[in-house]
């Protein structure tokens, strides 16, 4: 086992104005893994991701990335240091192209340019074929598979979905979940947020599920078993 894990959080705690919505996270993703972040509504998964990727300030805790603590790091700073926060929705800018969009997620990193547009075709082959299309016009589940693309596509060492899986057809949650298995196949980590477990637990190593900002339960991601989602998920999301 690899003695410094590629995040290390502690204590981590997070407010919208007076309402404090992260109390006290402490959680560890090693290298080369995934975690799955549960929980019902509003328990605080979007919010552990947006405090990690610096979009916004952790009131009191530290992250520790790859070795640096990166608590007081801008976002932007943090991309660059290789983690990469897809947030909930869609994430692609709808009136430029395809390739446009891929384009513009390079322009802030630091890589081959051509080596990273191949990598993206290479996740989601459909994406070489519409590169002139404007995104907007894309089905959902390409818009999905674009933002996606442009997390991929510059080498990442942590990628965050959120909700990747939000509103997609079956055989598109499937690409998405190919997508990010040849990803970890790559050496990428991945802390996956869902508010349905099956899956999520069946793809990560370890899980977090979270309660009213609070870390409720945390373990291999074998041990969440359907009672133990049932019990803090409800019958809705243990599917
Ligand atoms: N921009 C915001 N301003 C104020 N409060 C917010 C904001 N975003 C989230 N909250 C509040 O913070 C708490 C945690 O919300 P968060 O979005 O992190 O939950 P979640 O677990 O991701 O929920 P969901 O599964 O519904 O996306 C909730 O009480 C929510 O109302």
């Amino acid at each position: 086992m690899s003695a410094t894990p590629l995040l290390h959080v502690r204590a981590l705690s997070a407010r919208y104005g007076s309402a404090q919505a992260l109390f006290g996270i402490s959680f560890d993703l090693p290298t080369n893994s995934a975690i799955a972040v549960l929980g019902p509504n509003g328990a605080g998964k979007s919010t552990l991701a947006r405090t990690i990727s610096g979009l916004i300030p952790a009131t009191a805790g530290t992250i520790e990335f790859n070795g640096t603590n990166i608590t007081r790091h801008s976002a932007d700073k943090i991309r660059r240091e290789g983690l990469i926060h897809l947030p909930e929705g869609r994430g692609v800018f709808a009136r430029l192209t395809v390739m446009e969009n891929l384009r513009l997620a390079l322009a802030v990193d630091k890589v081959d340019r051509s080596e990273a547009i191949a990598r993206a075709f290479d996740y989601f082959p459909v994406l070489a074929k519409r590169r002139k299309q404007i995104a907007g016009t894309l089905s959902g589940g390409e818009q999905q598979m674009l933002s996606l693309a442009r997390a991929l596509m510059v080498n990442p060492k942590v990628v965050i979905a959120d909700e990747m899986s939000l509103g997609l057809a079956p055989k598109m949650v499937d690409t998405v979940f190919d997508a990010l298995t040849a990803a970890r196949q790559e050496g990428v980590s991945v802390i996956m947020i869902e508010q349905f477990a099956g899956r999520a637990i069946q793809f990560a190593d370890h899980c977090l599920i979270l309660q009213r900002g609070n870390l409720a339960w945390s373990g291999p991601a074998h041990k969440a078993g359907d009672e133990l989602l049932h019990r803090y998920l409800g019958s809705a999301t243990a599917a």
